[in-house]
């Protein structure tokens, strides 16, 4: 898997351009951090790549494989994304908010269940596993959403401020898991201010100039 962006400029509405011409590949078994100072478009950027927004000009193109095509497209259940309003059930539990990722992909129950528990105890959440998600933290919460990237079958995982709410301990957990993740095979990309979680990354894009 790659992704290739090509002269990629945004603009908000008739805005100036948030960024212009950013020509960026990112490569399967790799994470790249986005780093730069906030309103730099971090966000925005995950958003063009993960396909939410549609480019100003210039292209976000796809190379799902080495035989495939280059493409514009891209399925969505190719792309696991983690962010601050990712939709959790609240009234279920942390372990069947992580396993539905999974039987949703067609797991059997009892395998879907050992791997959600093992994800779970990667991010430090076990012990938490039948506990209601409306009755966790926020940092708890978004680790059950990195929990459910680190089950599913998607080959792309944006990450967006994924150890924004986090201790530095539990932020660890969740770096370890997102490198694991590309050492794997994944295209994983991050934006994050957190210098920690820069710093496990593969290689680094930064918006705006240097942070
Ligand atoms: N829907 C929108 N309409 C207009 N402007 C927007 C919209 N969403 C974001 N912006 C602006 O675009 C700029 C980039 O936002 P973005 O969230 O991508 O930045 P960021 O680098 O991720 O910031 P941070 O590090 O603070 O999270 C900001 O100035 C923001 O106010």
């Amino acid at each position: 898997m790659q992704i290739r962006l090509i002269d990629l400029t945004f603009s908000f509405g008739s805005g100036s351009p948030l960024f212009e011409n950013l020509t960026h590949n990112f490569h399967g078994s790799t994470t790249t951090g986005v780093v730069g100072p906030s309103g730099t478009g971090k966000t925005t950027l995950l958003e063009l790549i993960g396909g939410k927004r549609k480019p100003t000009r210039g292209q976000v193109m796809y190379v799902p494989d080495s035989v495939a095509p280059l493409t514009n497209r891209l399925n969505p259940r190719d792309i696991s994304f983690i962010n601050q309003t990712t939709p959790v059930m609240p009234g279920r539990t942390a372990l069947q908010n992580v396993q539905v990722a999974l039987v949703s992909h067609g797991v059997q129950h009892r395998a879907a269940e050992r791997a959600a528990h093992d994800a779970l105890a990667a991010v430090g959440l076990e012990g938490k596993w039948h506990r209601e998600v409306s009755k966790l933290s926020g940092g708890e919460v978004q680790r059950v959403c990195v929990a459910r990237s680190l089950v599913s079958p998607a080959p792309i995982v944006l990450a967006d401020e994924p150890t924004a709410q986090l201790d530095q301990l539990s932020a660890k957990a969740v770096s370890e898991s997102l490198t694991a993740l590309s050492r794997a095979g994944k295209l994983v990309i991050i934006s994050t201010h957190d210098l920690m979680l820069a710093d496990a990354c593969d290689s680094i894009l930064t918006m705006g100039g240097a942070e």
